[in-house]
Parts: structure tokens; C-alpha cells; sequence
């Protein structure tokens, strides 16, 4: 199957997706802010402008979990407002990474999503914490799976570690999303997984897979970048090098529903049989 134009107009269902591989300062989110909002009016303003615009996890304050009680955004307020605000100036949809953010006492690592209009339409919570980083003990877990729609197009949310748990992917497929956004600081030395795991999520689920990762080092691990936008045959529209890099592609939902009739894994198979 061959690889979707680069130069897909953006309607039904073909957009042009942008990537932000930024380092993230630990614990700094005004730097961290500033940082991106430079890279993301870069990408905003390319010849080629992007209809959606990704981000990496935690980008307001790294993996400073022991701080967490003080550093992160109190219900997300600042970085929502932010994050609308680009929407609306650029009329891009922006999947907004994720943040963290205090609720009710809770700390989550939270991806909110924005359409072009800046309405929020979906808040997806991280599920799965990374005990390997010891998440569990400073973050409270997400309690449901997110789909949500753009330009009339059904899309699911993950962070992370997520993208360990096929169940959780073909669930959110089933629910109909085609395509799946990933944020994520995945370090070294598991690049490895992290391009073998998204590409099995995209062939098993057909669907589009757009990772973005971050870049850089802190607190002993170094970040394999490597963003990603993957199709729904496997192969790989876009990825990053290891540093910081504006990732850029295009796709065509159309293939979708090529690859699903091609090979009808949805219809074939026999959930009776898997619990
Ligand atoms: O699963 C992995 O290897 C990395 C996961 C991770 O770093 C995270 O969820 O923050």
C-alpha cells in the first residue's frame, strides 16, 4: 500500500498534522510554555499549514512528580486558556499534549483537546501509570478511555505507557476512532518499543497512529524523540530524528476504510472467544 500524499488538502478527512518534538525544562512550565509557543507559531505559519498541531506529555512540568502538589496548573486553567487562544488565532485544532493539572486535590496528567473554534471537546486523563517511574505514587489515575471528534472524524487519546495496552487502543477502535493520538516522554533505552509498539497499534486497529514524544534529557533519562505518524497498513508517514524538530505529514482517513475492507479484521473477529 502506498504511503498518502504529502500534499493532501485538508477536507474530508485529509489534514495535515504538526508535530511538536520540544525538550521540556523540568519543573519550569512559564519556560516551557514560551518554548513552545515559539514552535508552534512557527508550525502554524509553515507555506503548508497544519489543521492539527500535537504536543508532548507533561509539558508544563516535566517529570518534576515530587513537586507536583505545587507546580501543576490548578484545574488546568492557564494552560487551557493558552491552548484555546492558539486555536482560536490559527483556526488549527490542537491536541494539547498533556498537562498536569490539580483537581479536588488530585494531581492527573491530562491531554485536552481543542478544535479550531477553541472549544474543548475532550479531557483524557492518563490510565496507566508507570510504576517504572514511579507515577503511581504522585498522580491519581484517569477513570475512563476518550474518543472525541474533529471535522466530523472520531479520534482516541492516549499517553504514554498507554500504548502498552492493546485493549485499551482496540476499544477506543471499536468505539470508532480512526485515528489515534499519542503524547508521550518516552526515554531511552526503549525506542525500540516505542516505534514497534505504535506501529502494532496502527496494524492491529487500522488506524492512523500520530505519536509525539519529547526530546532531551533530564533527571538521568535521555528521550528518544522519534515522533511518529503512522498509517493504518503499517507504514510510516513521518518520524522525527532525536533532537528537537517540528514533525510534519499528511493524511487521508479514506485509507481507513481501504485497509478495514481489504482485510476485515473488525468483521472477523470472535470476541466470544478472547474473555
Ligand atoms: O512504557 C514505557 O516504556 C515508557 C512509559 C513512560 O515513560 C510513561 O508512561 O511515562
Amino acid at each position: 500500500m502506498n504511503q498518502v500524499s504529502n500534499q493532501a488538502p485538508h477536507h474530508q478527512g485529509r489534514w495535515r498534522i504538526a508535530l511538536i518534538q520540544s525538550d521540556i525544562v523540568l519543573g519550569e512550565p512559564e519556560v516551557n510554555r514560551e518554548n513552545l509557543e515559539r514552535a508552534m507559531e512557527r508550525a502554524a505559519r509553515a507555506a503548508e499549514k497544519p489543521d492539527i498541531i500535537l504536543l508532548p506529555e507533561l509539558w508544563n512540568t516535566g517529570y518534576a512528580l515530587t513537586e507536583m502538589s505545587t507546580l501543576a496548573d490548578p484545574e488546568g486553567r492557564d494552560s487551557r486558556k493558552w491552548l484555546a487562544s492558539f486555536a482560536i488565532r490559527h483556526g488549527i485544532h490542537v491536541v494539547g499534549g498533556s498537562i498536569a493539572e490539580i483537581r479536588e486535590g488530585h494531581v492527573y496528567n491530562t491531554m485536552p483537546v481543542f478544535n479550531r473554534s477553541g472549544e474543548e471537546v475532550a479531557a483524557y486523563s492518563k490510565v496507566h501509570l508507570f510504576r517504572l517511574m514511579e507515577e503511581e505514587k504522585y498522580l491519581q489515575p484517569g477513570e475512563r478511555s476518550v474518543t472525541f471528534v474533529l471535522d466530523g472524524q472520531q479520534a482516541g487519546a492516549a499517553i504514554c505507557y498507554d500504548i502498552r495496552f492493546p485493549e485499551l487502543v482496540r476499544s477506543l477502535a471499536l468505539r470508532g476512532a480512526k485515528l489515534l493520538f499519542v503524547a508521550a516522554e518516552w526515554p531511552h533505552p526503549r525506542l525500540n518499543h516505542w516505534r514497534t509498539l505504535l506501529a502494532a497499534r496502527a496494524i492491529e486497529n487500522q488506524m492512523y497512529v500520530i505519536a509525539c514524544n519529547r526530546a532531551g534529557t533530564s533527571g538521568g533519562d535521555t528521550f528518544c524523540g522519534h515522533s511518529l505518524i503512522i498509517d493504518p497498513w503499517g507504514d510510516i508517514v513521518a518520524e522525527g530524528g532525536e533532537g528537537e524538530e517540528i514533525v510534519t505529514g499528511s493524511i487521508d482517513l479514506s485509507l481507513v476504510d481501504q485497509v478495514r475492507r481489504r482485510i476485515p479484521v473488525f468483521a472477523d473477529r470472535r470476541p466470544q472467544l478472547y474473555e
